[in-house]
């Protein structure tokens, strides 16, 4: 293997041992790591905007809640989960002013330092840790004894020991269990940026929605054509996170695995990955960023109008209404 890995048995988790750690905000990601670092030992507080709805859930969690502004006064490391196109606003007004020298400020994702938007003072260390899926599912990997790969990347250095505290919060959400990789704030930024929307997001769920129009527009039952082409790709990409490719294909027929081989290439074409290639261009030039942001300034009319149009779509309905009829389905997972 190429690239070091590490794992527990690799890191030492006395750099935040006895320090303080902030985590700003309680959404999907903040929640998983406030909740994983008490569960590891460490000391946290969560840091919540005024009224904010999240305070009763993150003190009934067990957590201590103050605002940004003195949770970042008394903490050590700054941990920033807020969603990304509100993170340079919060930064500047609650954040950037009560950073002292020698403290460390961290991410969970590399976008606003990478393009620029954010750029902490030079006597702080920078660093991000991105676990590398969603928070709902950090917290529930890591309360089932498992863990959740995460990449880790230092910006800046001011204390000399950046890396040994990254490496030490990596451990403390629990991603040292499944594998942890050093990379740059470039780096995670495009991959994560390019995963999600060619493949594990945009991908997944476009490949979805074409294959069960298809079914439900050629006259076949919605129930049928949901549970052939959306819940059945859990059960297939299960297989494939634990097996790989080959594993998978040992468990389905031969009818199956040959129509793998002969129809995957027709859907996924040779243009699909030109475009892929288009896409992660956009990205690597900031201009996916620039679209987002403009998005958000505006109150997010593009991303309002996309949630619009699958709210009613019959594979949302139908979905729903055949979930509620399988309560071991785990619906904790997204309550926050
Ligand atoms: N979602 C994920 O699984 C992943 C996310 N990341 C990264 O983690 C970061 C957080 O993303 P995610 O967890 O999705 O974020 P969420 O959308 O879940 O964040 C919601 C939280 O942010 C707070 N918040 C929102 N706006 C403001 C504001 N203006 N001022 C103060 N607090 C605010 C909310 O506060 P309140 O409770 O008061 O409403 C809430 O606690 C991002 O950098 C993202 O790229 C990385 C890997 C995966
Ligand atoms: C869950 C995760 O890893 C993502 C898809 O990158 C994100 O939510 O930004
Ligand atoms: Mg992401
Ligand atoms: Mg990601």
């Amino acid at each position: 293997m190429a690239a070091k890995m590490y794992y527990d048995r690799d890191v030492s988790t006395a750099p935040i041992e006895n320090k303080l750690i902030a985590i700003i905000g309680y959404g999907s990601q903040a929640h998983a790591h406030a909740q994983n670092l008490r569960d590891s030992g460490f000391n946290v507080v969560v840091g919540l905007r005024d009224g904010s709805a999240s305070r009763a859930k993150a003190e009934q969690a067990g957590l201590r809640v103050a605002s940004i502004e003195d949770a970042t006064k008394e903490a050590d490391v700054i941990m920033l989960l807020i969603p990304d196109e509100q993170q340079p606003k919060v930064y500047e007004q609650s954040i950037a002013p009560h950073l002292s020298a020698g403290k460390a400020l961290a991410f969970g994702h590399g976008f606003n330092v990478h393009f620029g938007r954010i750029t902490p003072p030079a006597d702080v260390d920078v660093f991000l840790v991105a676990p590398k899926g969603p928070g709902h599912m950090l917290r529930r990997v890591y309360a089932d004894g498992a863990g959740m790969p995460g990449i880790f990347a230092v910006q800046q250095d001011a204390t000399g020991h950046a890396r040994d505290i990254a490496l030490a919060y990596a451990n403390g959400i629990g991603c040292t269990r499944a594998g942890v990789l050093e990379t740059t704030f470039k780096e995670e930024t495009e991959t994560d940026l390019f995963g999600e929307q060619s493949v594990l997001c945009g991908g997944v769920t476009h490949l979805i929605q074409a294959g069960f129009e298809t079914l439900v527009e050629a006259g076949y039952q919605p129930e049928i054509a949901y549970f052939e082409t959306l819940h059945e790709v859990k059960l297939i990409v299960d297989l494939i996170y634990e097996k790989g490719f080959e594993g998978m294909r040992h468990s389905i027929s031969n009818t199956a695995e040959f129509g793998d081989y002969v129809t995957g290439p027709r859907v996924v074409t040779a243009e699909t990955k030109a475009e892929m290639g288009r896409v992660l261009q956009d990205i690597q030039t900031g201009k996916f960023a620039e679209r987002f942001i403009a998005d958000a300034e505006a109150g997010f009319p593009f991303m309002e109008e996309q949630r619009g149009k699958m709210r009613d779509h019959t594979l949302e309905v139908v979905g729903k209404e055949l979930r509620d009829k399988m309560p071991f389905i785990n619906k904790k997972a997204l309550e926050v």
